[in-house]
């Protein structure tokens, strides 16, 4: 049975939409609402699909008791994503053709975003209160672009999510020389391709929320087909509840044989980072956010010329070389282009 741990912040209510509310991990300035004494008897819920007006949401954590809701009236356009923590009321049996009803949605502890592309003129949560973000990337065919895993990065960072990097295809190439442009950042690299051992992933992944993302070819439905034997009949049932088909555009989440579960997050080719501001990124980092308390107000921690008196520069060690790669993200953030 599969439980995903509440946290503190969670059990705190959301009656207005607040997607545009900045999480910054580390630094406790929540958003406060206004507590709702209605619907004291509203169960807890994890929203694992959205399907045009019809959310898909297990019950406490576990996969076996899984419903289709609607969203109350009170709660107007207020968006619901996978993985929100939800309070849900009504017909809770899961029966077909039964429908409970979402009245409440909880803060969220962290918010993977997507900025609009062509396909969908919106920005959006695309996966709430996820742990953790797992970045596929294949080795080879197609060949890595640190520019991308740099994008996914700082929207891990902005949004309280932690990343991790799993690489595909290491029978193809060589994985030194990618991963050791992101070692001092201390991200965990993890080979995750088609012949590999997972322990290390499951020993990360297992009784967790992880959102997993990855371009078009790299691997992650063969990986994810892995992690989750009967992902396809899954994904199918979440749609057999709702409005109408499954659309391979939609988030879902699937759980985890041994626990916990996987967002899979399929079509994402852009994250937010316009909205992002660098102190967000720099938040993620205990040591960094305290040396830039000494940079002069402004200070974009890219460095001379833009910024010639940034605390970064002043870091030694270890520290130094993490700024340094931080500022390498800050300016991924900067030039702000599309993958
Ligand atoms: N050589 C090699 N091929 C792999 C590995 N992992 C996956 N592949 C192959 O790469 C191709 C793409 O894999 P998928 O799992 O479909 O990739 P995806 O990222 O889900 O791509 P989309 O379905 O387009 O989103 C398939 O032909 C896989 O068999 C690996 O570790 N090594
Ligand atoms: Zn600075």
């Amino acid at each position: 049975m599969a439980v995903v741990p509440v946290g503190e912040v969670l059990l705190r209510r959301r009656e207005y939409d607040e997607s545009d509310v900045r999480v910054r991990p580390g630094r406790g300035s929540r958003p406060r609402t206004k507590d709702r004494p209605a619907h004291r008897d509203a169960v807890e819920g994890m929203v694992v699909s959205v399907d045009r007006g019809r959310w898909g949401v297990v019950l406490e954590g576990d996969p076996d008791r899984r419903m289709t809701a609607m969203r109350a009236r009170e709660l107007g356009r207020t968006p619901i994503v996978v993985g929100d923590r939800v309070g849900v009321v009504g017909d809770l049996s899961g029966r077909p053709d039964t429908l409970a009803r979402i009245v409440r949605v909880e803060d969220r502890s962290t918010v993977l975003r997507r900025t609009a592309d062509d396909t969908d003129p919106f920005e959006r949560v695309v996966v709430a209160n996820a742990e953790q973000l797992l970045i596929v990337v294949a080795l080879a065919d197609p060949p890595p672009r640190t520019g991308l895993v740099e994008r996914a990065l700082v929207a891990a960072y902005a949004g309280g999510l932690e990343p991790m990097l799993g690489l595909t295809k290491s029978d193809l190439a060589d994985p030194e020389e990618f991963a050791a442009h992101f070692a001092d950042l201390d991200v965990p690299v993890l080979l995750v391709g088609q012949g590999d051992d997972l322990t290390a992933l499951h020993e990360r992944i297992d009784g967790r929320l992880t959102a997993l993302i990855g371009h078009s070819g790299v691997g992650k439905s063969t990986l994810v087909n892995r992690l989750v034997p009967d992902a396809d009949r899954a994904t199918g049932e979440v749609s057999g509840v709702g409005k109408g088909r499954h659309t391979s555009t939609q988030s879902v989440a699937l759980p985890l044989p041994e626990g916990g579960w996987v967002v899979d997050t399929p079509g994402i080719r852009s994250f937010g980072l316009a909205h992002i501001e660098p102190d967000d990124v720099v938040a993620a980092f205990a040591d960094l956010a305290e040396a830039v308390e000494d940079c002069p107000r402004g200070c974009t921690h890219l460095g001379p010329p833009a910024d010639p008196e940034c605390a970064f520069d002043a870091l030694e060690g270890k520290s130094h070389r993490r700024a340094m790669a931080v500022r390498d993200l800050l300016a991924a953030l900067a030039s702000n282009d599309p993958w």
